[in-house]
């Protein structure tokens, strides 16, 4: 994975406006500017965030999973000194715990479907060509073997 770019919460702050339009959500530092009018739920909620920790206001609205992974395509870095989660907080722990499982868990689904694909493919092809070749030579065989075998059983006679 490329190296993160950390920003401190002076830098998000600068990013408070309809043009340039920054957040923080679980210690990811989004550029949400481009985003701004494909949000379902409209521009206005995202600019009074805007340059700001808003991790509260994400999870109070409960985004579904596809929400959790658009953060991630938007994400331009990590916020400086973000905790992850107290430790005291067991459900706060248990639920980084879980994010950070779906996300390694998604690169690496995505690793083996890759190469079970790229497997099928080789499969497929080398069958495929296998097919070409053995279906059109089955049938000459075949064709050979009706016009020419009473000849051979007459000379083996
Ligand atoms: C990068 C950040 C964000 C992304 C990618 C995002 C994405 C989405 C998506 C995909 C939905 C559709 C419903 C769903 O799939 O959950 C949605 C709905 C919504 N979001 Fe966000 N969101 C972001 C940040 C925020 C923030 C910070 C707030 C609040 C301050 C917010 C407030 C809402 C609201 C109010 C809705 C509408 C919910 C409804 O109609 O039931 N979003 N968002």
């Amino acid at each position: 994975m490329a190296a993160q770019r950390v920003f401190n919460l002076q830098q998000l702050t600068e990013h408070n406006s309809k043009q340039d339009c920054w957040l923080a959500i679980h210690g990811k530092v989004v550029d949400v500017t481009k985003f701004l009018e494909d949000h379902p739920g409209g521009d206005q909620v995202l600019l009074e965030v805007a340059g700001k920790e808003a991790t509260k206001e994400f999870e109070d609205i409960g985004h579904s999973k596809v929400a959790k992974e658009l953060v991630l395509e938007y994400q331009v870095g990590l916020l400086q000194g973000h905790k992850h989660s107290d430790p005291d907080d067991h459900h706060a722990a248990l639920d980084d715990l879980k994010e950070t499982i779906k996300v390694v868990g998604k690169e690496m689904t995505g690793f083996v479907i890759k190469d079970d694909v790229q497997q099928h493919a080789l499969t497929r092809k080398v069958f495929g060509q296998l097919f070409d070749h053995a279906v059109p030579l089955a049938v000459v065989f075949a064709l050979l073997w009706y016009r020419f075998s009473p000849l051979f059983s007459e000379m083996m006679n």
